[in-house]
């Protein structure tokens, strides 16, 4: 199996005149990674920074062995934003024929990803008819769309209800489980417990990568929380 999925080096990206990521360098491998961190730490520009959606000033990001946004990536790599990026006005199905059609996969892929999501019984359905939950999977199925080998989500449960979060969380080990690496962002830190392996970030840095049970010992905390606090507190105090 291909030990890391991601490779980030030195990377520098400045964002209204700010370096955001001021040379951050991680590695994500197969399995559910998380990326946590505070509000504003930089999670979102460095999700960007993996699909190819973000100018960056130097370093250097591969993904799957290619520099990050290269063409060969177009349907290895799939990506859910902040904001679902499905039709309101089409069906379930609807979208993904024509994201099928953009990605260039067929038909039978579109089965797969409403499978994958257990949409079956919406794919008629207009998506802005459909709740919350079922929309957000309904952005997954599209990201699903061309079977990636890695799978970008920013933040997919905020303002979800502890089902729903507690379901999408199966699915995206269920993804795993068939080989595919998915690196979620968010920043509820209970939300760490559900990874394989965390990456801490604050401030545009990885403050700590790990399993839950080592970062948890690294600290001596409780919980994810209480390991990210003590950091936070051991980076401010003084040498
Ligand atoms: N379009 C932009 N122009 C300038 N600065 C930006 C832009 N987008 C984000 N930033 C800044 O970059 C920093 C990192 O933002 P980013 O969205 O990556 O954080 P985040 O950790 O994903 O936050 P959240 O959890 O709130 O989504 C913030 O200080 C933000 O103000």
């Amino acid at each position: 199996m291909m030990k890391n999925v991601v490779e980030v080096r030195d990377l520098v990206v400045v964002r209204g005149g700010r370096e955001v990521l001021p040379g951050i360098s991680l590695d994500v491998a197969p399995g559910v990674t998380g990326l946590l961190g505070p509000s504003g730490c930089g999670k979102t520009t460095l999700l960007r920074c993996l699909v190819g959606a973000q100018r960056v000033r130097s370093g250097e990001v591969r993904v799957l062995g290619e520099p990050a946004g290269s063409a060969s990536l177009r349907t290895r790599v799939g990506y859910v934003t902040q904001a679902a990026s499905v039709y309101d006005d089409l069906t379930v199905a609807e979208n993904l024929a024509f994201f099928a059609r953009v990605l260039g996969v067929g038909r039978a892929a579109v089965d797969e990803a409403v499978d994958a999501v257990a949409l079956g019984d919406h794919r008629d359905q207009v998506v802005g008819r459909l709740s919350g939950g079922q929309r957000s999977r309904a952005g997954l199925a599209v990201a699903l769309l061309g079977r990636p080998d890695l799978l970008v989500l920013d933040e997919p449960t905020v303002g979800l209800d502890p089902v729903l979060r507690r379901d999408l969380w199966a699915l995206f080990h269920r993804i795993a489980e068939e080989g595919a690496a998915v690196l979620v962002s968010s920043h509820v830190m209970d939300e760490a417990e559900r990874c394989h392996r965390l990456l801490l970030m604050r401030e545009g840095r990885v403050i700590a990568d790990g399993t839950p049970d080592e970062v948890r010992a690294r600290t001596g905390a409780a919980d994810v929380e209480g390991a990210f606090l003590r950091l936070v507190d051991d980076a401010g105090a003084p040498a």
